[in-house]
């Protein structure tokens, strides 16, 4: 965790508590039905990869967790906070790296990864202070001087990891941030948020139609035309269908065929 910057209470002790707790959440578009009774939590301290196929349900359910929509049934606790009771208490305790693109081009990195602190609240010298402590170890220590358009479509995504981090967020969800990217940047983001993930102890919902983003000590949540089919450790949901590898019990609980990837980039998962 970060040292520059106290974090909030968490409403009880311990760890008992997930950090993030969904609970019945349906949500439709007219008569289409995007996510049907979902239930699961992402326990604190965790790395959790919610993987689904395009059209699962992931950004509809991220779009609740954030508030951009009304959640109209089921609950969402951010750290013990409902949304529908204490939305401030719980929404300050959150980071989000969506999948648009959103960093001001024109602005240095530093400028970029300043405005966003002070927006949280953070004074120009904590948030410097802040800068040089997540970046530690990071070859983007170098480059902070420098316009966001001199960086690849990757440095900018890793530009985008690292800003949602300033404010010291104890839960930070993943959009599919690797979209579009090729094989090496995409290698390059997710070891840049393992990394910050071991050094702040920040708990993480990453969602991902891509199997191999995921490793062998994540808790996954396999989301599937909106419903939940499997969650919990790697081992213990390929034990549960019985299959060798975790694209294996993908490929059963889905009925989705087995994607293969051999040595070439990953083949994306279609429903
Ligand atoms: N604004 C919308 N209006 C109508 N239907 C929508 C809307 N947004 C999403 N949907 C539908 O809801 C379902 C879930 O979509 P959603 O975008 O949440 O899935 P996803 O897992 O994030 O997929 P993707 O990776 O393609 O974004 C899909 O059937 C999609 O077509």
């Amino acid at each position: 965790m970060g040292s520059l910057q106290k974090r909030p209470e968490t409403r009880s002790e311990g760890r008992s508590v997930p950090a993030l707790d969904i609970s019945g959440v349906s949500h439709s578009y007219g008569e289409r039905r995007a996510l049907d009774d979902v239930s699961f939590t992402v326990p604190q301290g965790s790395f959790t990869a919610l993987l689904g196929p395009n059209g699962a349900g992931k950004s509809t359910l991220f779009s609740l967790i954030t508030r951009l929509y009304n959640t109209r049934a089921g609950e969402i606790s951010i750290l013990g906070h409902k949304l529908s009771q204490e939305p401030g208490e719980a929404l300050r305790r959150l980071g989000v790296v969506f999948q648009a693109r959103t960093l001001d081009l024109d602005l240095s990195i530093r400028q970029n990864l300043a405005y966003h602190a002070a927006l949280h609240g953070l004074p120009g010298r904590v948030a410097r202070a802040r800068t040089e402590e997540i970046l530690r170890g990071s070859d983007l220590m170098k480059r902070l001087g420098e316009k966001a358009r001199n960086l690849s479509g990757g440095q900018l995504r890793r530009v985008e990891v690292v800003r949602a981090f300033m404010h010291s967020p104890e839960l930070i969800l993943f959009d599919e941030p690797t979209v579009g990217l090729d094989i090496g940047s995409r290698a390059e983001i997710v070891a840049e948020v393992r990394r910050l993930v071991r050094q702040e102890g920040v708990s993480v919902l990453w969602a991902t139609h891509l199997i191999d983003e995921v490793e062998a000590s994540d808790r996954v949540v396999v989301l599937h035309k909106g419903k939940v089919l499997a969650e919990g450790g790697v081992a213990a949901i390929v034990a549960e269908q019985d299959a060798g590898s975790i694209r294996d019990a993908f490929a059963s609980l889905t009925g989705l065929a087995r994607p293969d990837l051999g040595n070439t980039p990953p083949l994306e998962l279609q429903p």
